[in-house]
């Protein structure tokens, strides 16, 4: 079996490459940096080291090729008509730039061999089927080959969980990551031959409310105590949690997004609180290292409309329930302009410099005037623009 994986980084390498070359799958990475594709075609093996409170485990990932995808269009097409399984970890916003090349692959593919599983691993609302649609795009894929287009390729949607923190830059292809994992993929597009034998993959009916759950808690809760922690100067996602009045606000936006989700998902309220400890404790690893400044990157994709805090915050404002926290830990994130390495935190310094607060909440959070949230989320644009 073989795999076509795009993005070799963190959770490329250590993540789904590892379940992919555990399953038996012979993993092609495609990658845009010519460093990782480079020491991937020198080396044969690389570690993966899965940290936390009940010591270290290692698992050595073998039986893998790397191509550079920039300049190799015509071998990663040729990989992609003899593969059985297309998975991509680059980045909700990258996912328009890989569709080309796998909408080329697919339709070389024959009609009669198993339609090949595109599977996006992306912490995203639906990132699987954005990549269809840019794959399916008349750009892309001619009209007339869309009719029988399911009898080459398959698009399931999945959740992805697990913390990889940046790594250290002396560490090669190794990649030190947390125990727990969570990957849980859609059925329902194999509704007439098998899934794809991933091991450790959860097959579900219903994605929905495992990836509204994944999101509104372990990103909201993530990304909040990253952004509270920036704003006070932590180092760590672990230094600002020992910090007691970042926990108390991490854990009332957890409390609001839990109303949603048992509300919404009728997931058992003891259940939620169980999974809000464990998340809390996941996002505390002291042996991950993990920077403020990495599980914040990206502001304005985290500050768009389906995401961690406008996406429940929104919802909650249209039931007439709390969102107090919500307002709070978007302030912060809203407060994360212009952190070196970081495009878009550069890019929503511009945008609230340049624009009305009404622009921006528009642009940047994608609400209407009409919108119960808007008012409120103004108000805390107003705020951090007064304090330029
Ligand atoms: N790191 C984590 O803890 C988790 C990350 N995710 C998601 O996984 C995705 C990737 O995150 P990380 O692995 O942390 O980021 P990363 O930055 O370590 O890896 C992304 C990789 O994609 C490559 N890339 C960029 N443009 C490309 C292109 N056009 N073609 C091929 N490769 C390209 C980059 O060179 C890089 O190697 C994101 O959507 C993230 O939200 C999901 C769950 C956990
Ligand atoms: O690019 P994003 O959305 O921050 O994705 C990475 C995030 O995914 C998670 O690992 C959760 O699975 C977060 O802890 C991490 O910060």
């Amino acid at each position: 079996m073989k795999a076509v994986h795009f993005g070799a980084g963190n959770i490329g390498r250590g993540f789904v490459a590892e379940f992919l070359h555990h399953s038996g799958y012979e993993v092609v990475f495609c990658d845009v940096m010519d460093s990782v594709i480079d020491q991937l075609n020198a080396s044969k093996s690389y570690k993966v080291i899965q940290v936390g409170s009940e010591g270290t485990s290692t698992t050595t990932i073998t039986n893998y090729r790397a191509i550079n995808s920039k300049y190799n269009e015509a071998q990663v097409i040729e990989e992609i008509t003899t593969a059985d399984v297309v998975t991509c970890s680059v980045g909700p916003n990258i996912l328009k730039f890989i569709a080309p090349v796998i909408a080329k692959g697919v339709d070389a593919r024959p009609n009669d061999a198993t339609p090949i599983a595109v599977i996006a691993c992306e912490n995203a609302i639906g990132a699987t089927d954005t990549l269809a649609d840019h794959i399916k795009h008349p750009n892309h894929t001619p009209e007339e080959r869309l009719d029988d287009h399911h009898e080459r390729a398959r698009y399931a949607n999945s959740a992805i969980d697990r913390i990889v923190p940046a790594q250290d830059p002396n560490a090669g292809l190794d990649v030190k990551l947390e125990k727990f994992y969570e990957w849980v993929v859609d059925r329902s597009p194999f509704h007439d031959h098998a899934p794809p034998p991933i091991k450790g993959v959860k097959w579900v009916d219903d994605l929905i409310p495992y990836i509204e759950r994944k999101l509104f808690t372990v990103n909201t809760g993530h990304a909040a105590a990253a952004y509270h922690g920036y704003y006070h100067k932590k180092t760590t996602v672990y230094d600002a949690l020992q910090d007691p009045q970042i926990v108390d606000e991490v854990r009332k936006a957890l409390a609001e997004t839990s109303t949603l989700i048992v509300g919404k998902h009728g997931i058992e309220e003891e259940e939620q609180k169980a999974y809000v400890e464990k998340i809390i404790k996941r996002i505390g690893n002291p042996h991950l290292e993990d920077a403020v400044e990495r599980v914040g990157r990206a502001p304005l994709r985290k500050l768009s409309r389906k995401e961690r805090f406008i996406g429940p915050a929104a919802e909650l404002a249209e039931e007439g329930k709390p969102f107090d926290a919500l307002l709070d830990a978007a302030e912060m994130a809203f407060r994360f302009q212009n952190v070196e390495g970081d495009e878009e935190s550069e890019e929503l310094a511009k945008i609230m410099a340049d624009n009305s607060a009404e622009e921006v909440v528009k642009k940047v959070c994608g609400l209407a005037q009409e919108d119960k949230l808007f008012p409120h989320i103004l108000e805390v644009v107003k705020r951090v623009q007064a304090d330029a």
